[in-house]
């Protein structure tokens, strides 16, 4: 066991149990945090301990949190699996991907059914055969949110990768035989867009027995940028936060009943 930190103290993310809610918001920058809790009643700063920053509020009187995970799938199931060893069960990643089918434009958002496993994180806790997939429950709240604010949407398959430049800069890498073969086939698989954490996030979770689901903003999408179409660079998050709590919401409704 760890005996690294002092009783009941999480190691990494600096909370104990009591801290956070069972409802969790996990964005992947921390100073996505602040404007995240800005929708809870009550936010307070419970803590600021590496990449993981943590607030707490509530939500329709419920008990909710928001952790940020940093970047990749190492960082981020350290953050899931100290917040459920803190008493969380539900969580909803708030990121930010690029978009990959031609459909899937800046300012869009993309809601994860699955995740393409191309990252290490997820192989150290599950056989490669073993599929990385949201909980059904926090996708059917995601959609329910976007379609009840009217945000424009696309549910379906992520990408994830460890390298960010291997997504963007493929042709530079020594590998770039494997990473630009592999694109195009996620590509033909309608694969809807790329991103890092959720493959991992999918994977602990199954193992934890926690929900998990994921709703991203699409910055840009390189696809599209290469058949020479509109491809504006968006970065504000808003859309993606308003419906991650709008989905925590029915989640805690649903959970009441
Ligand atoms: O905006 P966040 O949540 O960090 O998500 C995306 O942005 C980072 C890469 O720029 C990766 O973490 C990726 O998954
Ligand atoms: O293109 C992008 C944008 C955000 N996050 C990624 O991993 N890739």
């Amino acid at each position: 066991m760890m005996k690294y930190a002092e009783e009941g103290l999480q190691y990494h993310i600096g909370v104990r149990k009591g801290d956070v809610g069972k409802y969790v918001i996990l964005p992947g920058d921390p100073k996505r945090c602040e404007k995240i809790a800005k929708h809870f009643e009550n936010p307070q700063l419970v803590a600021d301990s590496r990449e993981y920053v943590t607030y707490t509020g509530y939500l329709e009187g419920e008990k909710v949190s928001v952790t940020s995970t940093g970047i990749g799938g190492p960082s981020a199931s350290i953050a899931m699996e100290e917040l459920v060893k803190a008493g969380a069960d539900t969580f909803i990643r708030v990121g930010t991907c690029g978009g990959m089918d031609l459909e899937v434009k800046s300012g869009d958002l993309v809601i994860a059914s699955g995740a393409i496993r191309m990252e290490g994180t997820s192989r150290e806790y599950a056989p490669i055969e073993f599929p990385a997939v949201a909980d059904i429950q926090v996708v059917n709240a995601l959609m329910g949110a976007a379609k009840k604010l009217d945000f424009s949407n696309h549910v379906g398959v992520v990408q994830c990768k460890d390298s960010f430049y291997g997504q963007h800069e493929p042709d530079k890498m020594p590998v770039n035989y494997e990473l630009m073969n592999k694109w195009n086939a996620w590509l033909r698989l309608g694969c809807k867009a790329s991103e890092m954490e959720s493959a991992a996030l999918f994977i602990v979770a199954s193992y934890l027995r926690v929900r998990m689901g994921s709703v991203f903003l699409v910055v840009a999408n390189q696809e599209r940028e290469k058949e020479g179409l509109e491809n504006p660079v968006v970065h504000d998050t808003e859309k993606a936060i308003v419906a991650a709590v709008e989905a925590i919401r029915t989640l805690i409704k649903q959970d009441k009943e």
